[in-house]
């Protein structure tokens, strides 16, 4: 049931080495195989969702899911899932994630790949991706495509701070010394990836301040104005 859906991604780079684990459950090469619908290949749909930590994003992603029916994969989810399997990168993601920084690029691109290619979605929300230069090339170079728009969740640090703190969700990294971290990660590496994409035109940036409906009702239109 697997077809090459060619036609619609674009080719920018030779693959990049897959490494020899990873490579049985992932395909080499690219375009990704992507699951056929009714009898036809359906073009995939990319959204990245950006923004810094605590900004909002799963909350948000999940009322864009219950709304216009996307496929959620939180790209910190998927690192924080493989971390406590029995993944030769466990330890490693456990390192980086604790530390407040970035996993390498291959390692995500990969987690999010087999998620795409298992879904029979075709609508994806890629959030918490990418979140340097490096992840948004290796999106490029191993899946072949390119977001057709990326959400940038526009919250103040102090906002931010505060929310990361009271999430309660046991995550190690949310504690103030990660926090200072992830801030400045943020910062250095992920600001020129929204800066990437706004000088592309594909940015929309909403203002994450407010309640959760509210900050809702910033994206409804987004979406709304989509041709899905
Ligand atoms: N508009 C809001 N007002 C107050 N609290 C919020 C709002 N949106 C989300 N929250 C809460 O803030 C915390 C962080 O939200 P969420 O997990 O959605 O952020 P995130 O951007 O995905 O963060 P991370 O990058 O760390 O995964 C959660 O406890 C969530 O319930
Ligand atoms: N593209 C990504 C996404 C996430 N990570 C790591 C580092 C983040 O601090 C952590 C948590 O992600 P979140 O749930 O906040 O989106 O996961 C990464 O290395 N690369
Ligand atoms: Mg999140």
């Amino acid at each position: 049931m697997w077809r090459r859906a060619t036609l619609f991604l674009r080719v920018l780079e030779p693959p990049i080495h897959i490494n020899a684990s990873l490579s049985q459950t992932f395909t080499t090469g690219f375009p990704f195989h992507f699951q056929e619908k009714d009898g036809i290949c359906p073009k995939p749909l990319i959204t990245f969702v950006l923004g810094g930590p605590g900004s909002g994003k799963g909350t948000q992603c999940g009322k864009i899911v219950e709304t216009f029916g996307f496929k959620h994969l939180s790209a910190g989810d998927l690192l924080r899932r493989e971390m406590v399997s029995d993944s030769e990168y466990g330890s490693m993601i456990m390192n980086t994630i604790g530390e407040g920084r970035i996993v390498p690029s291959e390692v995500t691109v990969k987690l999010i790949l087999r998620e795409m290619e298992s879904s029979d979605n075709h609508k994806f929300l890629i959030d918490g991706f990418p979140r340097s230069q490096e992840n948004r090339i290796a999106f490029e170079q191993i899946i072949g495509a390119e977001p057709h728009m990326v959400l940038f969740f526009d919250c103040p640090e102090e906002e931010m701070v505060k929310r990361v703190l009271s999430r309660n969700q046991g995550r190690i990294d949310d504690n103030i010394n990660t926090i200072k971290n992830r801030l400045q990660v943020f910062e250095s590496l992920n600001l020129p990836v929204i800066d990437y994409y706004a000088k592309k035109g594909k940015l929309y940036r909403i203002n994450a301040v407010g309640t959760v409906d509210e900050i809702f009702e910033h994206v409804r239109p987004v979406f709304e104005a989509c041709e899905f």
